[in-house]
């Protein structure tokens, strides 16, 4: 008899966008991202990170002080990574991300042809930057639904096994 209670897709692929974020440097916000084709194959993942060439030891990962002090200006984003990462087209793909996108990974996400963003964390929805991000999104035909956080990968250690 088959097993039934599997992950759904939108658990599978959340899940993947968990399991990218488990790569990120980031001390404070670690997101990831996956995206999927129209026939459900994963084409891009991604995690907020440096650039290539940046090193992560050198630049800084703060929020305080100076913004050329911080992390603002240099990481790239999750969304970003994953789109950049995919090297095909992604005319009606479909995005998974831990986070409602900010406005500028809103534009690359419009741009590249994705027209669905799903997401789980509402910390930017209501902010000016998400404000954006849907405004653009309308306009552009781009949906975006709340899925639940039903998916927080556990890494399986000696203890919890
Ligand atoms: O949409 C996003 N995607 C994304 O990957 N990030 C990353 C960039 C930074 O590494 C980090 C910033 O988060 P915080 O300001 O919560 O520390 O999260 C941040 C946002 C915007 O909140
Ligand atoms: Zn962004």
């Amino acid at each position: 008899m088959k097993r039934e209670n599997v992950l759904t897709w939108d658990e599978y692929f959340m899940g993947l966008a968990h399991l990218s974020a488990l790569r990120s440097k980031d001390p404070v916000a670690q997101i990831g991202a996956c995206i999927v084709s129209k026939d459900m194959k994963v084409v891009g993942i991604g995690y907020n990170g440096l650039p290539k060439g940046c090193d992560d030891d050198t630049f800084p990962w703060g929020k305080g002080g100076d913004y050329l002090d911080t992390k603002f200006p240099y990481v790239v984003h999750a969304e970003l990574n994953a789109i950049l990462n995919s090297g095909t087209d992604l005319s009606g793909c479909s995005l998974y991300v831990s986070r409602f996108p900010c406005n500028e990974c809103a534009k690359a996400i419009i741009q590249s042809g994705i027209k669905r963003v799903i997401y789980e964390s509402d910390k930017n929805f209501y902010k000016d930057t998400g404000l954006a991000s849907r405004k653009m999104f309308d306009a552009a035909g781009v949906t975006y639904d709340k899925l639940p956080y039903c998916v927080k990968l556990q890494v399986e250690t000696e203890d919890n096994n």
